[in-house]
């Protein structure tokens, strides 16, 4: 990487202790002072939207954490052919299992270079440090007949009942070139840092991929189901769409949240947590606050991948709540496939033990049709409606 004028980016991210008098506005949080001890009716969110309550980093349960060591360090590790077999075999049951108990498991060794997740980090916490104003230039841009976002910064406010906003900012992040150039140069004043930002961006799309697929891929031999099958919607046509999310410090955080419980519309998701909790799953009716692991990702099964398996891995309902003294930065990056292509199960997914088979089953759709569905009229586990044991489901008005 070209080091020329970056050194000048020492001062990111910032230290917690600048943040403990956070200028609010910045981020998009209206009508809060420094020193406020009270939010604003805006982001206090009705009871039964935040309860239970799970405190940011009341960790109890944990969720399972596969290391992936031996599978991508072969040649340093002199790991033979036959005994990466092992390793995979193992990870990949593993891997099945958390994504059917859980919906969501930890990955480390990775293999995504740490020094890389840094300098992300570091362009990340740049964008959301900029002045409002600058921030809004780059606002959400919508598909303008479908509503869908395609990218860009904003704010979360529920359709709820309520209308409550979110405590947190957010940055849709694609490889669109002329998006990733106005970022730039929002960020940076110099071109070489304009290059290293769009490089950054670019270079951790093109190593999240390549570990995102090799997750799907584990998946699918913990499966028991050609890996193939998964690889027709994630090579030509899919997108990999980053959300760079920045939850502030919050003088009331039982009240609110940084973001309303959701499930993700992907396929699956890598989620880098930052060091500051906040994450959580839910689990048995519980929530369940995720230890970051570091150096390491949360894996979240999508919906698409319940779909696909007829319900066997289950798209795991999340939200992010907020504390009050430190800042968190989350990085999620989305498969999201091919939008054109019929979402259909494997033919060769095994068939379960018990009989009669009640798995559910699902009409064919197609991801443009589920997103314009989920984001513009049923927020959640919007799949439900093609499946077709649920009695007229399939028929439903858009
Ligand atoms: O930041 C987090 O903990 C959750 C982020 C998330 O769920 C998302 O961006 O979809
Ligand atoms: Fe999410």
């Amino acid at each position: 990487m070209d080091m020329c004028c970056r050194d000048n980016c020492n001062s990111f991210p910032p230290k917690s202790k600048d943040e403990i008098n956070v200028d609010y506005s910045k981020h998009g949080i209206e009508g809060v002072n420094p020193g406020d001890k009270v939010i604003p009716s805006a982001y206090c969110w009705p009871a039964e939207l935040v309860s239970p309550r799970v405190a940011y980093e009341a960790y109890e349960e944990e969720v399972p954490v596969i290391d992936m060591a031996g599978l991508n360090d072969q040649v340093a590790g002199g790991v033979v052919a036959s005994d990466i077999e092992v390793v995979k075999t193992r990870i990949a049951a593993e891997m099945a299992m958390a994504a059917e108990t859980w919906g969501v498991f930890n990955i480390v060794n990775h293999g995504v270079p740490v020094e890389l997740l840094q300098r992300l980090k570091t362009e990340a916490h740049m964008f959301f440090n900029l002045p409002m104003a600058t921030k809004k230039e780059l606002f959400i841009d919508k598909d303008a007949t479908t509503g869908v976002v395609l990218r860009g910064y904003g704010f979360k406010v529920e359709r709820n009942s309520a209308a409550k906003c979110s405590w947190s900012e957010g940055l849709f992040v694609t490889n669109d070139a002329s998006f990733l150039q106005d970022c730039a140069s929002k960020i940076h004043s110099q071109d070489c840092e304009r290059k290293a930002f769009v490089a950054t961006v670019v270079e951790y799309e093109t190593a999240l991929r390549k570990c995102t697929m090799q997750v799907l891929h584990l998946l699918a031999q913990g499966l028991g189901v050609d890996p193939e099958h998964f690889d027709r919607y994630s090579d030509e046509g899919s997108e990999i769409i980053q959300r760079w999310n920045y939850y502030p410090p919050c003088p009331e955080p039982d009240k609110t949240l940084g973001l309303l419980q959701h499930t993700d519309a992907s396929l699956v998701t890598v989620l880098e947590l930052g060091d500051v909790g906040g994450f959580q799953v839910q689990r048995g009716g519980k929530w369940v606050a995720v230890r970051p692991q570091k150096n390491g990702f949360a894996i979240l099964i999508g919906d698409m991948l319940e779909v696909m398996t007829r319900g066997k891995f289950y798209s795991v309902p999340h939200r992010a709540v907020v504390n009050k003294s430190k800042p968190r930065l989350s990085i999620g990056t989305f498969l999201a496939p091919n939008r054109t292509m019929d979402i259909i199960s494997p033919p060769d997914l095994p068939t379960p033990a018990e009989q009669p088979d009640t798995r559910p089953e699902y009409r064919p759709f197609t991801f443009a049709e589920y997103v314009i569905h989920k984001f513009s009229k049923q927020p959640g586990r919007a799949f439900v409606r093609y499946s077709m044991q649920q009695k007229g489901a399939s028929t439903l008005v858009a």
